[in-house]
């Protein structure tokens, strides 16, 4: 039993007074600056950080996908970090339109360190921050709104006057307000303008303000809210590239990073998968790709995702989940018949080069280097259209409407029974054991057609009744016609359909007749063989084998 209420143990987060807020009318038209920090803060939150081949093979990864600004450690925080960095520059692996970011905390012997890391590079970003919301004023620094600014102004000066000794370098600061989204706004602000007023940017030499939503506290469209007004209530708003840095506590960065971008941000820091401290930082993927959906180029290259996904997962240790957007084993599979059904239909009508329309499928899976193979996958809760357009594409049997019916309940009986999926090879199998292996007791062995009269045909036929040859003979308007009367069984041939499986020589045909038999009820017959007329009779013999076997 509960002994207290847990939500009164939290406060609730104030909404902003905002009242002419305009971002909720804007659409994103063009894609934010990306900005990967996949091996910062995506690498402090594994279990077992990156060590240099891995960070290395991350890093040439994020170049493919076409990152142009990488953060690329925390040089301050180990040898192994640093070196990194050196690396990078010293063995010249940092492309000439590709910036690497650098952060630290607001510490001179860690801003020392940090600069030092990116000495002789063509072009950084250095990155410092230090938490600015009331609770970390008072429990972690101790400090007072006043000393807590000092600190940031003090060290955005150290950085200035530290690479200001090195203008071989085009150097980039980028501020954050740490824990922006926990921040009162006009503390936010006084902080950041404090900040840009001891960098001194300008419109050509711009320098980068990121509002972190360091642990996410709201719902999206505070901070939404948040990054609006700041976007109109910065100082020096036009030398400034203003930034956003979503984590996804309450599992909404991906939102919020979108209704950011409406409000006024340039830019967004993320990791590719959403990996981050605990819930992850906002999704990079997700986010581009979200913007196909709305005929936006993101600029980045996702066009085989499985193999990006693979690195990332050997990098971070960290598997992707099935369902994860875009990339899951599980995201362009459907097991539910009504899904499978419009989807069946959606692909039917797809035209190469028209708008994307299958139904059920936000992007088509081939933009991202993914198969068809897995779209429609057959268990308990699936209907006729998957298992049927499983025998299509893998077997090439188009089955008549009526016959899918009931199909699908001899497949649903083994799912049912099963409880588990049934691949299309197992489809496959039921279909034979219930139409082409019914081949008892009447067993076709041959025939001949005489068909010299005019609008008749005459035919004898040789089968297997019960294992004994018998022959047969009748004439009808038509072959089937009169393989019907030489069988002299009370059956009507209802509807019929045949298309050829294959082509050239080696095609075969499938028949599927549909007989009225003796009690009044219909049943299905399916024959296969390579010649027409032969895979007609075979069909006959099929629905009159099973409805002996079903009647018995
Ligand atoms: C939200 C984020 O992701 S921020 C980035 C976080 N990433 C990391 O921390 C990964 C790398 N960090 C490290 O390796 C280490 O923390 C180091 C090397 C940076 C610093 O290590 P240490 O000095 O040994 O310890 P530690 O991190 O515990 O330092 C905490 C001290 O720094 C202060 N501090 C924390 N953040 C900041 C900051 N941004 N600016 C200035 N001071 C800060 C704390 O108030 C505390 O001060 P105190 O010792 O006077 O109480
Ligand atoms: C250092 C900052 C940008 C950060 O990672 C955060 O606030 O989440
Ligand atoms: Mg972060």
């Amino acid at each position: 039993m509960m002994l207290t209420n847990p939500a009164a143990k939290y406060r609730a987060f104030p909404p902003v007074q905002l009242k002419d807020r305009t971002w909720p009318n804007r659409v994103i038209s063009t894609p934010p600056i990306w900005m990967s920090t996949d091996l910062r803060d995506g690498n402090q939150a594994l279990i077992e950080p990156m060590n240099h081949e891995k960070k290395l093979r991350f890093f040439d990864m994020l170049l493919k996908i076409g990152l142009k600004e990488i953060e690329v450690a925390f040089p301050s925080a180990s040898q192994t970090d640093f070196d990194f960095v050196r690396k990078l520059i010293d063995e010249k692996r940092i492309p000439d339109d590709v910036t690497i970011e650098v952060l630290t905390q607001a510490r001179e012997d860690l801003i020392r360190r940090t600069v030092n890391s990116v000495v002789g590079s063509r072009r950084a970003i250095v990155h410092m921050y230090n938490a600015t919301a009331p609770a970390f004023r008072r429990i972690v620094f101790n400090m007072s709104k006043e000393e807590v600014k000092a600190l940031a102004v003090a060290g955005t000066k150290l950085i200035r006057e530290l690479t200001d000794a090195h203008p071989e370098t085009e150097w980039v600061f980028q501020y954050s307000p740490e824990t922006f989204s926990m921040t009162e706004l006009d503390f936010a602000k006084e902080v950041c303008d404090a900040v840009s007023e001891a960098w001194q940017p300008t419109p050509e030499r711009k320098m980068i303000i990121n509002l972190p939503g360091t642990v996410e506290a709201s719902t999206p469209n505070v901070y939404a809210d948040q990054v609006e007004w700041m976007h109109r209530n910065l100082a020096r708003r036009d030398s400034i590239i203003l930034s956003v840095h979503p984590h996804n506590d309450r599992g909404c960065a991906v939102a919020a990073a979108e209704l950011a971008v409406m409000a006024g941000a340039d830019r967004i820091e993320g990791c590719l998968f959403g990996n981050g401290e605990r819930t992850g930082n906002v999704d990079l993927v997700t986010l581009a790709l979200n913007l196909y959906s709305q005929g936006i180029n993101p600029g980045l290259d996702f066009s085989d995702i499985d193999e990006i996904r693979q690195c990332v997962e050997e990098c971070n240790q960290i598997p992707v989940h099935p369902r994860h957007p875009y990339v899951g084993d599980l995201v362009y599979t459907a097991f539910s018949g009504s899904h499978q059904d419009a989807i069946k239909k959606g692909f039917a009508k797809q035209k190469p080069d028209e708008i994307w329309e299958v139904p059920y499928m936000p992007v088509d899976p081939a933009d991202l280097g993914r198969s068809y193979d897995a779209v429609i996958r057959v268990n308990s809760q699936s209907g006729k259209g998957g298992m049927t357009y499983l025998l299509e594409q893998e077997y090439g049997l188009v089955l008549p409407r009526r016959l899918q019916i009931e199909f699908s309940r001899a497949v649903q009986r083994i799912t049912d029974e099963t409880g588990g999926e049934v691949a299309a090879n197992d489809i496959h199998t039921i279909f034979n054991s219930e139409y082409l292996n019914a081949v008892t007791p009447y067993h076709y062995r041959n025939h001949h057609i005489d068909d010299s009269k005019d609008g008749e045909v005459q035919i004898k036929v040789e089968l297997e009744k019960d294992g004994q040859p018998v022959s047969m003979e009748g004439s009808g308007n038509g072959p089937i016609d009169a393989f019907i009367n030489a069988l002299g069984l009370n059956i009507k041939l209802m509807d019929f359909h045949e298309h050829a499986i294959g082509a050239g020589a080696s095609a075969n045909a499938a028949s599927y007749v549909e007989l009225r038999v003796n009690n009044g009820v219909t049943r299905f017959g399916v024959g296969i063989d390579g010649n027409i007329v032969t895979a007609s009779f075979r069909a006959v013999l099929s629905a009159v084998n099973r409805d002996i076997a079903l009647a018995s």
